[in-house]
Order: C-alpha cells, then sequence, then structure tokens
C-alpha cells in the first residue's frame, strides 16, 4: 500500500524502515522543512496517512486528512482533550482515523493484565497503587500517553481511585502535588533516551508488586502503527486500537 508520514523524526524514520520491510510505498514525508507540501492533493496519493508530529499540530493534521479524505493512523500523544471533537468532526465528515496512545504488542497485552489486575487488587485494600513513566529528555508531553492509559485502566477498575495526579520529578514537588488517598500518582521522569518504560507499583508495609514494560527501542510502537494503517486502510470510523487486538480472557 502507499502511506504518507506526517512527522519525520524518530518515529517516522522507524515506521518508514519497517513499512518498506512490509513491500509498502513511501509517497509522502512531511517535518517543518515541507509543510508546503501538506496539500489534499498530495495526501490522496496515499492508501493511509501515518502521524507521528507533535501535540501542536496533531490536530491540524488530522483535520487536513479527513477534508482530503484520507484514512490517518495517529500516535502523536498529549492531544486527548479534544478526543471528543475530533470524534464528532470524523463523523461529520465520514472520514477514518485509528489512534493509540501506545502501538506496540506488548504494551496492548500491558493494558490488558493491568486492568484484570486491578480488579484483584479491589480484595487487598492494603496495598497502595502508582504508576511511573520513564521517556527520554527529548519528550514534549507528560505524563505519557501510555501511563494515561495505563491510569485509566487501574481507575475504570480499582474502586479506591476515582483520578490522576501528575509529577513532573524532575520539578521540585509542590505541596499541592502529593496525591490525595483517591488519587493516583503518575510519576514522570525524563533521563537520557529512553524509548519508553512503565511501572504499576502495588505497595504494601509487606511487600511491593511491580508490574513493568519496557521497551528496549522504537520498533514495536513503529510496526503496529504500520499494521493499523493496513488494517484501516479500506474502513470508514473512528477507532482506538482495541479494534485491532483480540484479549478477550
Ligand atoms: N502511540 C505510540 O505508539 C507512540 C507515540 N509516540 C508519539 O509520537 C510523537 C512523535 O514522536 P517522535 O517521533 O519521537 O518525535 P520527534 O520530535 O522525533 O519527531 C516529530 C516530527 O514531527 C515533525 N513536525 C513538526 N511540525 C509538523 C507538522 N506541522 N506536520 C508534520 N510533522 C511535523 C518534526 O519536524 P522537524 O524535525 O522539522 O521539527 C519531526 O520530524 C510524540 O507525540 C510521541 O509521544 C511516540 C512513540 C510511540
Ligand atoms: O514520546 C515517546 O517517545 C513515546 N510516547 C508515547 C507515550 O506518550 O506514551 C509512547 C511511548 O511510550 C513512547
Amino acid at each position: 500500500m502507499k502511506i504518507a508520514l506526517l512527522g519525520y523524526g524518530k518515529m517516522g524514520k522507524m515506521i518508514e524502515k519497517i513499512a518498506l520491510s512490509r513491500n509498502h510505498e513511501i509517497v509522502l514525508t512531511i517535518d517543518q522543512d515541507n509543510l508546503h507540501e501538506l496539500t489534499a492533493e498530495n495526501l490522496q496519493k496515499a492508501d493511509a496517512v501515518i502521524e507521528f508530529s507533535m501535540p501542536a499540530t496533531v490536530l491540524g493534521n488530522i483535520k487536513h486528512c479527513f477534508n482530503a479524505g484520507v484514512p490517518i493512523v495517529v500516535g502523536t500523544t498529549g492531544w486527548y482533550d479534544k478526543l471528543d471533537e475530533v470524534k464528532q468532526q470524523c463523523a461529520e465528515s465520514d472520514a477514518s482515523l485509528m489512534y493509540a496512545t501506545n502501538f506496540s504488542v506488548g504494551v496492548n497485552i500491558f493494558f490488558h493484565i493491568n486492568r484484570m489486575l486491578a480488579k484483584v487488587m479491589n480484595n487487598y485494600p492494603y496495598y497502595d497503587v502508582q504508576v511511573e513513566e520513564i521517556h527520554h529528555m527529548q519528550k514534549l508531553d507528560a505524563p505519557s500517553g501510555t501511563a494515561i492509559t495505563i491510569a485509566e485502566g487501574i481507575i475504570d477498575n480499582l474502586d479506591s481511585k476515582k483520578d490522576w495526579l501528575n509529577v513532573l520529578t524532575t520539578d521540585d514537588r509542590a505541596d499541592d502535588q502529593n496525591p490525595l488517598p483517591d488519587q493516583l500518582l503518575i510519576e514522570s521522569l525524563r533521563i537520557d533516551s529512553v524509548p519508553g518504560t512503565h511501572t504499576v507499583i502495588y505497595d504494601s508495609e509487606v511487600d511491593t508488586i511491580e508490574f513493568k514494560h519496557t521497551a528496549h527501542n522504537r520498533s514495536g510502537f513503529a510496526l503496529g502503527a504500520v499494521l493499523a494503517a493496513e488494517w484501516i486502510q479500506a474502513k470508514k470510523g473512528f477507532y482506538t486500537v482495541d479494534a485491532m487486538f483480540d484479549f478477550k480472557s
């Protein structure tokens, strides 16, 4: 299939490599140096677009794809407060979009088990829970999209947590950054070039249970995004990556 890449940074380049290895063709790559090439005519040369740009540019890019009538896979994080708006625009435009906070198969297995574990932990209220995410220093958003999905999976299944609170530990922690008992702490750390590490920590006075996913590189994210483009090219509608996986227990 023919693929257009909106965002040609760390992820865009890895996606190109994986897409070529699966015999796809890259017909357009966009970064800040050639934004003038981001036209409906150029987008329509592709069967699907894969978008990994920046929180500040993703919404405009989604709109371009809806207007051009080209299915879009969105990997960019940091825009989820606009989800409902985008979902409505997608329906109004009769367009196609799949998004994921994390496209890697391993993380999606992790999401599934995280929800099951949270249900189990309702029976053991003497454990408190928190989430930790570690990423590279260039990351623009905190908490990570993946950490948000993990937190939502816990809040939806563990009665003792009602919402989440993020603390970026490079900052000095202010008084109002200590979570209330019913708030789930998401601690964000930015270290060197870490591709993405997420840990769910259940802690009691006698022991600690840690459930952890470590990405060794970006190729798992990229493969998932290419699989999503293959999946969505002939479909209409607004999808999360869950549509691609079958994790029935
Ligand atoms: N869902 C998932 O599985 C994953 C999501 N991500 C997310 O993907 C996003 C990108 O990550 P990453 O590749 O590491 O980031 P990079 O900073 O390496 O790349 C961002 C790219 O976007 C380009 N860009 C800037 N403005 C525009 C625009 N208007 N249209 C198109 N492209 C533009 C930049 O261009 P220039 O270089 O010229 O500035 C750059 O090439 C982040 O939000 C990250 O959180 C990352 C990994 C996995
Ligand atoms: O910015 C990154 O690099 C990553 N972003 C995604 C996120 O915010 O969860 C996914 C992955 O962890 C890498």
